[in-house]
Parts: structure tokens; sequence; C-alpha cells
């Protein structure tokens, strides 16, 4: 009942506005790297802690954690589109057994996902389909959202699933760190802008084109230092990674309202690998790698790589 944790940044500008080309390079050789491992690792099952951007889930029925019990990406930016392939009775028990754990979480046999869980795929596993996956949406951009406590108990509970199960697994965290890319909030919208984030699903290639042309323009002004966003913060980024590597429980203590001030509105999208480093503490002490770090202003990301196994297997 082995098990391996990946957790990775993601930002659906890479290959729109790249960052120098030392610095491209190095986060492409972070990412073969990480792909070798988990393709040398050949999972039976991959689960995949993941935010949505208004892709997939809107403010019609807005969960703070859903599992897909089958999902589609839909492509957005450069990310694939397509079917995943989730075992959909195995991703039903997993959420009845999250339940009996007291946690509550929602369940789709129709999850619409979007860059935020398919660029991880492609970059760690070379697509979407390569491997059976479980997708796990987690709330990070729409408030209210679940506090970090709960999505490490989220975690666990799911690790302590997947234990049962025998698999060779592979947990992914999807997200952060510190960024606050052009993510519009409900709060203050004109209703325009509210319609979309209420009930915005499947927009027209031209409300798509513009969006993406928004957060590219956001991207230029951002590292131009002429913008209005939150800035990235290293210095929390490096604490979280810390925390996560040696220190778990500690994420305990940080609340929503500090996590948007001190790394942005979309900086809740740590809670990503919060889950899955819980999923993978249910077997176990383990060991963490920070394989990277950098901020990428071109990105608007506060950019991380983290790999860890529990202590008996590494
Ligand atoms: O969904 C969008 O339009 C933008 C998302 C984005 C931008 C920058 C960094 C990220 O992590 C994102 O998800
Ligand atoms: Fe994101």
């Amino acid at each position: 009942m082995p098990i391996r944790l990946e957790c990775l940044s993601h930002t659906p500008l890479q290959g729109y506005f790249d960052p120098a080309p030392d610095v491209l390079n190095e986060v492409e050789r972070v990412q073969a790297a990480a792909r070798e491992r988990v393709l040398a690792y050949d999972p039976e099952l991959v689960v995949v802690f993941a935010p949505d951007h208004y892709n997939g889930f809107f403010y019609d029925l807005m969960p703070p954690f859903c599992i897909g019990a089958a999902a589609d990406s839909i492509g957005d930016y450069k990310s694939l589109a397509g079917p995943l392939p989730v075992p959909g009775a195995l991703a039903r028990d997993m959420a009845e057994s999250v339940l009996a754990a007291d946690i509550d979480v929602a369940l789709s046999y129709r999850m619409q996902v979007d860059h935020g869980c398919a660029q991880a795929l492609e970059v760690l596993t070379g697509g979407l389909d390569r491997f059976p996956v479980i997708p796990v949406f987690i709330n990070s951009v729409a408030p209210p959202m679940a506090t970090l406590r709960r999505a490490r108990l989220l975690g666990e509970a799911i690790g302590r699933f997947l234990e049962r199960t025998g698999k060779r697994v592979l947990v992914i965290g999807s997200g952060g760190i510190s960024h606050e890319p052009p993510v519009p909030l409900l709060a203050g919208a004109s209703d325009e802008v509210a319609q979309r984030l209420i009930a915005g699903r499947n927009p027209t290639p031209e409300g798509r084109a513009a969006r993406q042309a928004r957060t590219l323009a956001a991207a230029k002004s951002f590292t131009a230092g002429d913008s209005g966003l939150h800035p990235l913060n290293p210095e929390w980024d490096l604490a979280f990674m810390d925390k996560m590597a040696s220190e778990l429980l500690a994420v305990d203590g940080m609340t929503n309202d500090a996590i948007t001030r001190d790394g942005g509105r979309s900086a809740h999208e740590i809670r990503a690998w919060v889950a899955a480093f819980g999923a993978l503490s249910a077997y176990g002490p383990y060991r963490a790698t920070n394989d990277f770090y950098r901020p990428i202003p071109e990105w608007i990301a506060g950019f991380g790589a983290m790999h860890a196994a529990p202590v008996a297997a590494a």
C-alpha cells in the first residue's frame, strides 16, 4: 500500500508569457524530473486535489469540496481537453468513506475540471488519461471557503481510505502559493460579472478568449510593476513549504483572512497542497523535499514544487 506525493504550482500563463529562458529551463527541468519519478513509480491510482477557477464550479451550487466520479477537462488556455479515466465506483466509495469520517464532501458524476487539475496531470503524467485518476475539487477562489484545517482533515480521511485500497497511489496537490490573478469576486461585482460567477458554465469562444486576454494583460502589467494585484510573497511561500515538510498541523492556525492578507486572494489554492499532505500523513511519518521555489511575476505565481513519501519508503 505505497503512496507518493507531488505538489506543484500551476499557471495557465506558461507558454503565453514566459520568464527569462534560464528560469523557464529550470522549471521545465523540475517538471521533467517530477514526471520521471511518477512514471517510474507507475501508480495504480492518482488522486488530484485541485481548485477550479469558475470553469466547472459556480455559485449556483458551490461546495467546499467535491469528489469526481466522472470528469472532463474543459481545456482552458493551453491545457488538454477530454475525459479523465475516473474509476467511478472507487470514487463513490471514497466519498462514502470520507462522509463516514464526519467530513462533508459532495460527489459529482459530471465534474468539469480546468487548468488547475489538467496542467498537473499533463506535467506529472504526460497526459490526462495515462493512469486512473480521481479528481478532488477544493474550493479556493469562491468565498466562503472551508478552513485549512478542514482541508487537512479531508486529506487525512481520503488517505485512510486510500491505504485500505492496497493500491500504489500518487496524490497530487495543484496550486498556489502566494498569487492573485484577476479572478473576480462576487462581493461588489457588476450584474454581468455576478451572473458569470453564478452560472457561467461553457462560455462562448469569444467570452473565453476575452477572459484569457485579460489574464495575459494583467500578467504583463504585474511584471512591469504597474498593477494593483497583491504582490508575490516569497517569505510566506517558503514558510508554508516548510510547514508542509515538517509541521503540517501548524496550518490549523492559519485563518482564511490571514491567507488573503499575506498571500493574495488565490493563495487559498494552498489548501490543495494541505489536503495532499494530509492524505500522505495518514500513512504515517513522511519525508518531503523542496524541489523548487521562485516568485515568477510573468506567471503571477509564487511557484513551488515538492515531493514526498512515507519515511519507511524513502
Ligand atoms: O483562470 C484564470 O483565468 C487564471 C488563472 C491563474 C492565473 C495565474 C496563476 C494561477 O495559478 C491561475 O490559476
Ligand atoms: Fe490557479
